[in-house]
């Protein structure tokens, strides 16, 4: 992987690539379901729709029982209610994946700078990462709701090259979605994608991106073997 050749810092995604929230998620969602009169939904339907921030995951979880205008008179309502819920319990049912922890050992001991990079409200990821032991490693931490744009839009992951004062190419980008793929091509970063986590229902190899690691420790290998 050349375009890996000369990267000094490392842009990690957060549901999906280093926590299985959908658990979080799921617990939530049906929560806030239950208080609407409406009927409990899967996992599964939740990791498709898990991706873009709050905002569209409550709008496609009542776009299943409503059309567009019911949809609009209860988003404020469910909106609400699923913050409640996620905060009572964030953390609670989600878990660490493979590695994870390794692999954000290896790239510091190779000399990366890290920032995470989610579509999650700020308010839900800064406890979630102290809560699972992740926030020290991070120099820098975006939410959805941080900045102007979320991923696919370039401009969290611009806005931490600019912080690092580097290059996007020097910035490796590591997610499971599309989100977070063309976030990093339009930034001009390169990236890894990781195939456990959500893709909106797509298998991961239909994204476009540089290479395809198993864990966040493959993906620190592979950092070392290119630099
Ligand atoms: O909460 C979401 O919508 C997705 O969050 P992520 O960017 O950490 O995958
Ligand atoms: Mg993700």
């Amino acid at each position: 992987m050349k375009v890996l050749a000369g990267v000094r810092a490392a842009i990690i995604d957060l549901d999906g690539t280093m926590l299985d929230t959908v658990p979080d998620f799921h617990v939530a969602i049906n929560a806030m379901r239950a208080e609407l009169g409406l009927a409990p939904i899967s996992q599964q339907q939740i990791a498709n729709m898990v991706g873009k921030g709050s905002e569209n995951l409550i709008r496609s979880v009542l776009a299943l029982d409503y059309d567009a205008a019911g949809v609009e008179q209860h988003f404020e309502a469910a909106l609400a209610s699923y913050q409640r819920h996620y905060l009572a319990i964030n953390g609670n049912h989600s878990a660490l994946y493979p590695d994870v922890i390794a692999g954000l050992e290896a790239l510091k001991a190779q000399g990366l700078r890290l920032a995470c990079v989610t579509n999650k409200p700020i308010s839900f990821a800064t406890p979630l990462l102290h809560q699972k032991g992740l926030h020290g490693y991070f120099d820098v931490v975006y939410g959805g709701d941080s900045l102007a744009r979320k991923k696919p839009d370039p401009l969290p992951l611009l806005t931490v090259c600019e912080r690092f004062g580097l290059a996007p190419s020097a910035v490796v980008a590591i997610g499971d979605s599309s989100n977070d793929a063309q976030a990093a091509r339009a930034a001009g970063c390169p990236v890894l994608t990781v195939p456990y986590g959500y893709n909106h229902g797509q298998a991961i190899h239909e994204t476009d991106s540089d290479g395809i690691v198993d864990t966040l420790l493959e993906a620190a290998r592979q950092i070392r073997l290119h630099n």
